[in-house]
């Protein structure tokens, strides 16, 4: 499934309407129907409803939606923002035949304030047709307050179409309302506004509805992005051979698991043997490697230079070269912490470690002092931040990074010739040639210390084994969320790393 912007989302539009010949009418229609159809089927019974359109094709939308429930017997008060001279002929064309449909439809003006809030409070339903992609600019009125006024006085369900009026498609940014909606239903592909906050937060529940613009249309010019789904990567999962040996499952180095921290290079390391990494060696200062072998039996380990007190220092193995030659894939970051020459030490890393490498955690944050450091990779090179993290590597705040996910992450892929993996919620992918790939599997459960360890693990065990980056990274983040789903036995809140761990083989099963 394909992630749009408004603009694409017009592009593909005008396609099926110009160049298929699908009449735009015929896609209102459409829309409209799909719209009414699933409040008929949740209201079986005849219900009330409140249908507030605008004089976009949103608005369209909504004259469709107000004549097909009242022709099934629903009761329906219709309220318009703007004027018949502002419709396009669509929606001009949809307003005639729902008012000849014999529905009553007012132009708002403030002196019906009193009747639509009581209108809007004893509704069983409230349809925001009001804006849908076609947004510019901050709220005018009377759309501003046939916004608020469904936020404070709606008291039935509101369905938004297309997209909660008031929020940016794009950058699910809001204007100074925007409607809070229990569902939204939107047409042929979701937008992005479904998942960037805050806007995602004001759609409820989203369903996507086809309006019969045909596949081709989409594959003609498919957009950049689309949702994480297992045909980007199931042929890369396979039932292991009989004849299958260890070398053929790949070989991960994970570098980590400072004095302190040394629980993050373990799970790490148990997270990617149990995605199938043929051999996992965990590399640790040298003072930990006891407590370290102690803790993980199944991983080979490694002692690296310490500073005399179980932490890193800024030296490698005498015989790196060497053992470097034996690996598919590096790790590096999970309970790594910094120290004296962690940057000379990161650069060397990036230099001499001719495999893909996957950077997270404190790898990251040596990283944000000079990110230039990037320039020496010719391998595939994975970034897995989180938004604090993000904000350190790209100079920005948080809550800057979090309001422009979409642009940061695929700017400073595009920009490094990396692969950014900025986690949250709906965890973004994006791609060095800009393409994009956005997760939806995962949950609260994952929101503890450990989640990011099990992902890195996770990916570079595919990584190790040779799976093309694009498949590998969104096949390591799906199987993650799923993992972290499925661990909830009891409650979200006491899922522990290692539950997710043991839930990444039943995460895995169903795509052999
Ligand atoms: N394939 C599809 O997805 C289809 C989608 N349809 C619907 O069409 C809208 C997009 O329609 P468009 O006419 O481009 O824009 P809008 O109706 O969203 O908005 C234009 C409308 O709103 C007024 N307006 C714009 N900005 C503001 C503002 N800041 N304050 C107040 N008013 C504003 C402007 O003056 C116009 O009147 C899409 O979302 C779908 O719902 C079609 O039905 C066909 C298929
Ligand atoms: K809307």
């Amino acid at each position: 499934m394909y992630l749009y912007t408004a603009q694409e989302m017009r592009d593909l539009d005008r396609y099926a309407i110009e160049e298929i010949g699908i009449p735009g009418m015929v896609l209102m229609e459409n829309a409209g129907h799909a719209v009414a159809r699933r409040l008929l089927d949740r209201w079986r019974r005849s219900a009330t409803a409140v249908v507030l359109s605008g004089s976009g094709n949103n608005g369209g939308d909504g004259f469709v939606i107000a004549r097909r429930l009242a022709s099934a017997g629903w009761d329906v008060s219709l309220w318009i923002a703007g004027s018949v001279e502002k419709m396009s002929q669509e929606t001009r064309t949809f307003y005639e035949a729902c008012i000849h449909a014999g529905v009553t439809g007012e132009f708002y003006d403030s002196s019906q304030k009193q009747a639509l809030a009581r209108h809007l409070e004893h509704s069983d339903v409230v349809v925001d047709a009001l804006l849908g992609t076609g947004i510019r600019g901050e709220l005018r009125e009377p759309v501003r307050t046939l916004i608020r006024m469904v936020n404070q006085q709606a008291r039935g369900f509101v369905v938004a179409v297309d997209v909660p009026s008031g929020v940016d498609t794009d950058t699910g940014a809001v204007a100074s309302e925007a409607v809070v909606a229990d569902k939204t239903i939107t047409f042929a592909h979701p937008k992005w506004c479904h998942y960037l906050r805050p806007a995602a937060e004001r759609c409820g529940n989203v369903r996507v509805e086809d309006i019969g613009i045909p596949q081709q249309a989409v594959h003609l010019s498919p957009p950049s992005s689309r949702i994480n789904e297992p045909s980007l990567w199931q042929a890369y999962l396979k039932p292991r051979s009989r004849w299958s040996h260890k070398g053929d499952f790949g070989h991960l180095l994970v570098v980590g698991g400072s004095r302190g921290m040394l629980g993050a290079a373990v799970m790490a390391g148990t997270a990617a043997l149990r995605t199938g990494a043929g051999l996992a060696t965990v590399a640790v200062p040298e003072g930990q490697e006891q407590a370290l072998a102690a803790q993980v039996t199944e991983a080979l380990v490694w002692g690296w230079p310490d500073d005399g007190q179980g932490h890193f220092s800024a030296g490698f193995p005498q015989d790196w070269e060497k053992r470097v030659r034996r690996l598919k894939a590096v790790a590096a970051g999970p309970g790594l912490g910094r120290f004296d020459g962690e940057e000379e030490w990161l650069r060397r890393l990036l230099q001499q470690a001719p495999v893909p490498l996957v950077l997270d955690a404190d790898a990251l944050n040596i990283l944000s002092k000079d990110p230039s450091l990037l320039r020496e990779r010719r391998q595939p090179t994975v970034l897995t931040p989180h938004p604090g993290e993000m904000a350190r590597l790209s100079g920005q705040g948080v809550k800057e990074v979090e309001s422009s996910r979409r642009r940061i992450a695929r700017e400073w892929a595009q920009a490094w010739g990396v692969t950014v993996v900025l986690k949250g919620t709906y965890t973004l992918i994006a791609f060095p040639d800009g393409t994009q790939v956005l997760n939806t599997t995962g949950g609260p459960a994952l929101a503890k210390a450990g989640s990011g360890d099990i992902l890195t693990g996770i990916l570079g065990a595919l990584l190790a084994r040779g799976i093309p980056e694009k498949a590998a990274v969104p096949m390591g983040v799906y199987l993650h969320g799923l993992a972290g789903q499925q661990a909830v036995t009891s409650t979200e809140h006491s899922v522990l790393a290692r539950d997710v761990i043991a839930a990444i083989g039943p995460a895995i099963r169903p795509f052999l």
